[in-house]
């Protein structure tokens, strides 16, 4: 039997759990069934109970209090944790049949998929195994990040990251896009969509604001640690791997917009099929849960 899953990633407050609500609203009027999971020990309010809650196993509070971390051990803790507790997930996820589509909503600190190999090896149990779920990423990134060019070619950057690391059917989606229609022209947002490394070399940044040596606050200050020209340098290389790669590009997500949310699910679901067709899953494959070395 097939079951079929996404996993919601990105930064924190790009809104991954807004998110998680309007696909699950999006499912029920479409008489889909859904079975949604939390794996953010830090969240609290819900549209959706969640059929799974990490806050059931472990509580970020309490590892806090009894362990002494702040919230990033804390949280790394919880997924450790989870990892070694991986019934937590497979017994409920077992009886789930290939009507429902699995919600995970993740936590937004992004150690867990960029430093420790946390989310690929969980990802890797999820897919692999009894369970056996076909698994497509959906990677969150704010719309509200384009009005500073070299921040979204980083956020970019860190949603090719995750796609190179999980190694599963992967949708990037520009979040909040009604903060930003509107401010900007259809030609202007299509680069942003399909990013243009070119955009970098446009970046006038203001005359004014510059080479003043020691200012803190501005990366293109001639005071600082990497002054401006090699700041610029430095966004151009990066902008250049990204268009490289050419594997980037945004769907736009409104989520109060219901046909937004149901384009994005119809790119879930294609991705999920293209991939079920294309690969032959490894049902032996050993689940690597070492967290190696993390200095
Ligand atoms: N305008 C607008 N605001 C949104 C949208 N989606 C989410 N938000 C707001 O963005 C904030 C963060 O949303 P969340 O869904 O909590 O984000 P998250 O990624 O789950 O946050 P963390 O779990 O802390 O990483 C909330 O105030 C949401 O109301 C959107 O499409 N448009």
């Amino acid at each position: 039997m097939s079951k079929f899953g996404t996993i919601v990633v990105g930064p924190a407050g790009a809104g991954k759990t807004t998110f998680c609500s309007a696909l699950i609203s999006h499912l029920r009027a479409n008489k889909r069934s859904c079975f949604y999971i939390n794996l953010d020990p830090a969240a609290e309010e819900f549209a959706y109970e969640p059929d799974v809650d990490i806050k059931d196993l472990i509580s970020l509070e309490d590892v806090m209090e009894e362990m002494g971390l702040g919230p990033n051990g804390g949280l790394i803790y919880c997924f450790e944790f989870l990892l070694d507790n991986l019934d937590f997930l497979t017994e409920p996820l077992e009886t789930v049949t290939e009507e429902y589509l699995i919600v995970i909503d993740m936590p937004g600190q992004i150690e867990l998929y960029t430093h420790v190999p946390i989310l690929p090896a969980l990802v890797k149990h999820l897919m692999r195994g009894s369970l056996n779920i076909n698994m497509c990423a959906a990677y969150l990134l704010e719309a509200t990040f384009i009005v500073d060019r070299p921040k979204f070619f980083a956020g970019t950057l860190s949603a090719m990251s995750a796609m190179l690391m999980l190694e599963i059917p992967h949708v990037n989606i520009l979040s909040k896009m009604d903060l930003v229609k509107g401010t900007i022209a259809r030609r202007d947002l299509k680069r942003f969509i399909h990013p243009d490394v070119g955009l970098l070399d446009e970046e006038v940044p203001d005359s004014t604001s510059h080479d003043t040596p020691g200012d803190d606050d501005d990366p293109y200050a001639a005071g600082n640690v990497m002054g401006g020209s090699s700041f610029r340098r430095l966004n151009r290389a990066v902008g250049q791997l990204i268009d490289d790669f050419s594997m980037v590009s945004f769907l736009q997500l409104d989520a109060q917009d219901e046909d937004s949310v149901g384009a994005i699910l119809a790119y879930i679901d294609d991705a999920i099929q293209y991939h079920e067709a294309q690969e032959p899953k490894e049902p032996n494959d050993e689940i690597d849960t070492d967290m190696g070395d993390r200095d």
